[in-house]
């Protein structure tokens, strides 16, 4: 394993023309290639608006056209490609789905959204996934030449416990392709980031679309990548951008011997269990 790999964050200009995000995605993966990086993740919902009425419209099989750019991306300029998220088809359910593909080109994981985006505050915002959407049910972890990476979506990395088992799985990195928006974006995107760093003592890096007002959903932007000891390394601002984090796994490696909380864990007196446990 190597200590340190280049990180790219790619918050892509989301338009409703699809052909436009993949070639557009494409050719951003080959810029942050250019600079050195090892690992690109794309946005939540990269090829399409992100709407409930647009994800029947946009929604494709997987292997499909999208997927197929994605391998591509990752073969061309040999990088782990995150995905971003698509809308799913399958078996006549919709699904937010997560690619994940190996410098070869071929998928090495497939991670549906497993907790929906449903909230309401009112006179701001409403938004119901689960009015389209289905919700997956499996943990999803990948291993790279440097490290093991926990995938989640979103509205998932509200979720304490994911995090928590995917550390304890051994991942030292997670990436979140998200979407907040303009109510919750200012005061909880980063907030959660550094939480879910400093509770589990790894990188934490998230992609965001960039934010277009005139979208019926206005993202908010700010993809961001956070260390092990809750700070923030990196972070765009609402518009178009590729943001780079060297990850430095002997610096993690060092947070945790420093303040080592995982050995101080009292699990005679509480515990986060899945009903995955054991697999990967
Ligand atoms: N796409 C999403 O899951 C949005 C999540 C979000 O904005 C939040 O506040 O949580």
């Amino acid at each position: 394993m190597f200590c340190k790999f280049r990180l790219a964050v790619i918050q892509l200009q989301v338009s409703s023309v699809k052909a436009d995000n993949l070639s557009r995605a494409r050719r951003l993966v080959k810029e942050a290639a250019g600079q050195g990086s090892k690992v690109v993740v794309l946005p939540e919902c990269f090829n399409s608006p992100y709407g409930t009425n647009f994800f029947s419209r946009y929604a494709e099989k997987i292997p499909g056209e999208s997927t197929q750019v994605l391998s591509e991306a990752a073969k061309e300029n040999q990088v782990y490609l995150v995905g971003g998220s698509i809308p799913e088809e399958d078996g006549g359910k919709l699904f937010n789905t997560c690619t994940v593909f190996g410098p070869d080109g071929e998928v090495i994981l497939k991670h549906r959204k497993i907790h929906l985006f449903d909230i309401d505050i009112p006179g701001k915002i409403r938004f119901q996934e689960s009015e389209t959407l289905s919700a997956g049910n499996s943990l999803s972890v990948f291993d790279t030449s440097f490290c093991k990476v926990g995938v989640g979506i979103c509205y998932d990395m509200r979720f304490a416990e994911l995090a928590q088992l995917y550390s304890r799985k051994g991942c030292q990195l997670l990436v979140y392709p998200g979407a907040f928006n303009m109510t919750t974006g200012p005061t909880h995107w980063e907030l959660l980031q550094r939480a879910r760093a400093l509770d589990n003592q790894v990188y934490v890096a998230t992609a965001s679309p960039a934010r277009d007002e005139t979208a019926s959903y206005v993202a908010w932007g700010h993809s961001t990548v956070v260390n092990p000891w809750g700070d923030v390394i990196s972070k765009a601002g609402p518009e178009e951008a590729v943001v780079y984090a060297d990850i430095d796994l002997q610096y993690l490696a060092d947070v945790r011997q420093q303040i080592p909380i995982t050995s101080q864990r009292r699990n005679d007196l509480y515990a986060v269990t899945s009903a995955q446990e054991g697999s990967s």
